[in-house]
């Protein structure tokens, strides 16, 4: 199995709290990155201290509250699916803050973290501030939901958007990579995949691969499986009969997504409906 595909464990922390995926920038080819999902049971909590780490804690599933401090925040999440297809909240806490999450139906967690040290306030995202934003023509069609885009001002690295890709559509397509610190051409962005399909026993093909082929892997990706972008570019198939869901949390030196598309593959763009 490649190395940047991770799939989910079933680690229990504590009691009703499970540590389903955690990429670190330690154990992964990340520096800017890191990602965790947790699974909560009704009344139980997690609690983490951030040290030099900011965190965009994302509703996915169920419904949780969160607090940080004198903040709390109660009755977040929007959906007991992903597909349901409508935004969800999200809480965003910077560096050396301690936070708690606890559910308060069944819900997925996910984490999302970059290093920081710049204290900024803790904030909720609320589902109605996320931008959803429809991209795309013939099979390239999908819909994004902007819950940390650069041109928000409130994280200091952290970029997170999930991507609805319909059935037989590609996204993140035509590929493009944002791995060479080269503004304002190209921004140096890491990246996470945590992906979801519907029905659950789908798949979605993910190839990361690089203008050198350094990288070149391509992945079956299944059911609640991370990807790992280093670098690269990083398109996603979603085969016929199949939806796609996934959220990416990007990081870098420079909070700015600009990307570079595979000049091999831009003639798509062009294509007329
Ligand atoms: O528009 C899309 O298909 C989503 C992608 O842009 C995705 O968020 C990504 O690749 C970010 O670099």
């Amino acid at each position: 199995m490649s190395h940047l595909l991770q799939k989910p464990v079933q680690t229990e922390l504590s009691t009703g709290v499970t540590l389903v995926h955690n990429v670190t920038t330690q154990q992964s080819p990340l520096e800017y990155v890191g990602f965790k999902v947790i699974d909560l049971a009704p009344g139980a909590t997690y609690t983490e201290s951030l040290e030099k780490t900011e965190c965009c804690i994302v509703a996915v599933t169920g419904k949780i509250n969160v607090t940080e401090g004198s903040e709390s925040f109660k009755h977040l999440g929007t959906r007991d699916n992903v597909f349901e297809k409508v935004p969800t909240d999200s809480v965003y806490v910077s560096n050396n803050k301690t936070f708690t999450v606890e559910g308060e139906t069944n819900a997925r967690v996910a984490l999302c973290y970059s290093p920081s040290d710049k204290q900024l306030p803790t904030v909720l995202i609320p589902a109605a501030e996320v931008g959803v934003e429809h991209r795309g023509i013939l099979s390239n069609k999908r819909m994004v939901h902007n819950i940390l885009p650069d041109s928000d001002p409130r994280a200091n690295s952290l970029l997170v958007v999930e991507v609805f890709t319909e059935s037989g559509n590609w996204s993140s397509y035509p590929p493009h990579k944002h791995d060479q610190d080269n503004l304002p051409d190209e921004s140096f962005l890491e990246e996470t995949y945590y992906h979801e399909m519907n029905p659950p026993q789908g798949f979605v093909f993910q190839r990361v691969y690089t203008d050198d082929r350094s990288i070149d892997e391509t992945m079956a990706v299944e059911n609640g499986d991370v990807v790992i972008v280093p670098a690269g570019y990083h398109p996603v198939g979603v085969p016929d009969g199949y939806e796609s869901y996934y959220l990416n949390v990007m990081a870098g030196p420079t909070r700015i997504w600009k990307f570079h598309n595979d000049p091999d593959h831009e003639w798509i763009l062009s294509r007329q409906p």
